[in-house]
């Protein structure tokens, strides 16, 4: 017994050196490496992505886009959906992939103002700004300061931090904004993207897909299969979009048929109005200073066909 058992002992830790090697195969290597914002609006694409299988050797990071922005820009990601003001602070970093987005025309349900006050007494005071935003953080300040003419003071933070109760408003986005929706703890809400189409007329670009300009000259034929299985899972997730909501509402909480209302608004192309779009809000930029005016034009990826 005492030997069989040493016996079977000695087999057990052979077997566990060579388990590993024996069960992990080939070694995948990592090829692309794709950001996705971790909000419940990129779910009508990415839940059908998840549900056919991230294809090997992709590898997709979820954070929310100011992370995601960082990590684009210090070549730690290859593409994915950022803000659409990080191509334009760093334009000859990226191309835009063509017909993708997360944009809104009219009202988007998931980026607000909430204030404590009416918009327009917001002059001078305290106007938190979600650390989890770029875009949104300086589209607030062109509402503020060309569309209403108020300057408030800004600080950046969690909008659940410590200036949550000094401040008069707070910026949120996402699932953040979704949550406080549901609160209802504020008295005044602006919907940043109706602003903007009140005073534009233009839809609101809040994210792109842009890819580093490296990553298009290394892999060609791999952007091309990356962005044909955005396209196939947008389209899939539209046809789909109340299996979606089914998933996603529970992230919130909130009801089925809201989620279905909010996605439903979100649209995920980058059609020629929206590059207009894209163009006025940075236009905006440049005469604020915020962003150099080589960010015009748009470089936007062309696949040879
Ligand atoms: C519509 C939204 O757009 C988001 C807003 C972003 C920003 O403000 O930087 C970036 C990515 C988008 O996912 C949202 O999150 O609600």
């Amino acid at each position: 017994m005492r030997v069989n058992g040493v016996a079977s002992a000695e087999k057990k830790l052979a077997m566990s050196v060579l388990e590993p090697q024996e069960v992990a195969g080939p070694q995948i290597e990592i090829m692309a490496r794709i950001g996705m914002v971790n909000y419940i609006n990129t779910a009508p694409i990415y839940e059908p992505w998840k549900r056919r299988g991230i294809d090997f050797g992709w590898q997709v990071e979820e954070a929310p886009p100011a992370t995601l922005n960082k990590k684009l820009a210090a070549g730690e990601l290859d593409l994915g959906f950022v803000s659409c003001i990080e191509y334009g602070l760093h334009p000859w970093l990226y191309r835009i992939l063509p017909d993708l987005s997360i944009s809104a025309n009219g009202p988007v349900g998931s980026v607000f103002l909430f204030s404590k006050i009416p918009i327009k007494e917001l002059d001078g005071q305290l106007v938190l700004l979600s650390s989890q935003s770029d875009t949104s953080v300086l589209l607030t300040k062109v509402v503020l300061e060309e569309f209403f003419g108020v300057k408030p003071r800004y600080v950046k933070g969690e909008v659940a931090g410590e200036y949550r109760v000094e401040c008069a408003a707070l910026l949120a986005i996402g699932d953040d904004a979704l949550r406080l929706v549901e609160e209802g703890a504020f008295d005044y809400q602006l919907d940043l993207g109706e602003t903007w189409k009140e005073h534009t007329g233009l839809p609101f670009v809040f994210a792109v897909c842009a890819v580093r300009e490296d990553f298009c000259a290394a892999q060609p034929v791999m952007l091309g299969s990356i962005h044909r299985r955005f396209i196939e899972c947008r389209e899939e997730g539209r046809s789909r979009l109340k299996d979606i909501c089914m998933i996603a509402a529970p992230r919130i909480p909130m009801e089925v048929a809201d989620c279905f209302a909010y996605l439903k608004g979100i649209e995920y192309d980058l059609a020629d109005e929206k590059r207009v779009a894209l163009e006025r809000f940075f236009g905006y930029l440049i005469q604020r200073g915020e962003i150099d005016p080589g960010a015009l034009p748009l470089k936007m990826h062309s696949f040879v066909k």
